[in-house]
């Protein structure tokens, strides 16, 4: 059988990466806007409808509109790149190793989670689920991402403008919109503090907790946070636990190879105080376009890691 899947915002980051990642394979056949019609509402209303998935790569209120023209009796079924449905009521949160694989093959509605949530509730809604860290801690995130994940507005700024920032601390309105899901999803009582940031490299990320085991109730080890994790992702080919070695360095490449895969760390201090959680995966990969495909794989039946970009094993 041939899935009809239509990209809207094929032209953008995102929606270039999902069509690449779906060259070639033969489950699919993709409807296709050329320029003149790929903003035009009738054109895309036509496209919308006739797909068996619609993939929403676009702005947020570019989303929610796209979504309206979607007649409900109808059988397209979405998976939303934007942040509009993240923790909308109808909508399956497209994390399948956190909210299970069944429910997003079942599901009619997907949102893809943000990037850094990705890295974040990796590491944490796991933890808190098991009842390891408290749901009611005051949790932070530090992170850095290559400048894709800003979409074609940043690509241009650091490709095109000059001088491009050697570093971009930003966020400080303490409003991110990556705060909701977070918390949500993660099923924390207060949001997090979020300190995001931009580096001059395309693509790549390391999203960070630092956690204070110490003075968390029961003072969880470290050792049982990374064996709780590694567990939990057990099997999994897209998300690995890395051993308890600490390496010297975590490096983020000038020129990183697209990769669908994200690796865990968590490295603890001798004596148990201090502890830091750590994810580093793919802005557009896990974080953006290689979960589209993964959800995208699972709506239609097929194997979760079909067309993504993993280490060979
Ligand atoms: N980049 C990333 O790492 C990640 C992005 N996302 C999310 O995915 C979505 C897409 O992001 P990204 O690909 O980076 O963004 P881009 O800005 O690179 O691409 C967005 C695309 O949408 C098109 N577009 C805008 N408005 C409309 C409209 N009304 N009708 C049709 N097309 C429209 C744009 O057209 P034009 O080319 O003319 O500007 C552009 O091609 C966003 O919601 C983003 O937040 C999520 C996770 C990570
Ligand atoms: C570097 C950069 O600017 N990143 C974006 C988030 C990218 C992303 O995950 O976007 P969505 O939540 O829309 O899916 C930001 O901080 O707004």
């Amino acid at each position: 059988m041939t899935h009809k899947v239509f990209i809207d915002g094929a032209a953008g980051t995102t929606g270039l990466e999902i069509a690449e990642r779906l060259a070639g394979r033969s489950e699919f056949s993709l409807l296709t806007l050329d320029d003149a019609q790929r903003k035009d509402a009738d054109a895309r209303r036509e496209a919308l409808n006739e797909a068996d998935v619609a993939i929403l790569c676009l702005p947020d209120d570019a989303a929610r509109e796209a979504v309206e023209m979607i007649d409900p009796a109808g059988g397209t079924r979405v998976i939303d790149a934007s942040s509009a449905h993240r923790t909308a009521e109808g909508w399956c949160y497209g994390f399948p190793e956190l909210v299970g694989r069944e429910r997003v093959a079942d599901a009619r509605r997907v949102s893809n989670p943000g990037c850094y949530p990705t890295g974040f509730l990796a590491l944490v809604a796991p933890l808190v689920l098991e009842g390891l860290i408290p749901k009611d801690w005051p949790y932070t995130v530090n992170a850095v991402s290559g400048y894709s994940g800003g979409g074609k507005a940043l690509i241009e700024r650091y490709e095109i403008s000059n001088p491009t920032p050697a570093f971009r601390a930003y966020g400080y309105d303490l409003a991110h919109k990556h705060l909701p899901e977070m918390k949500a999803h993660a099923g924390l009582d207060h949001p997090v503090l979020f300190a995001p940031a931009v580096i001059p490299a395309y693509r790549g990320m390391i999203v960070e907790v630092p956690l204070h085991l110490g003075a968390m109730e029961g003072n969880p080890h470290a050792d049982a946070l990374r064996d709780a994790l590694s567990r939990f992702y057990e099997g999994s080919q897209i998300v690995s636990v890395e051993g308890s070695h600490a390496p010297s360095e975590l490096v983020l490449e000038q020129e990183e190879a697209p990769t669908d895969a994200m690796q865990l760390f968590v490295f603890g201090n001798e004596g148990g105080w201090n502890a830091r959680l750590v994810a580093k995966l793919d802005n557009l990969g896990k974080g953006a376009s290689g979960a589209a495909v993964q959800n995208l794989n699972l709506l239609c039946g097929l194997p979760e890691t079909t067309g993504l970009h993993l280490p060979i094993a």
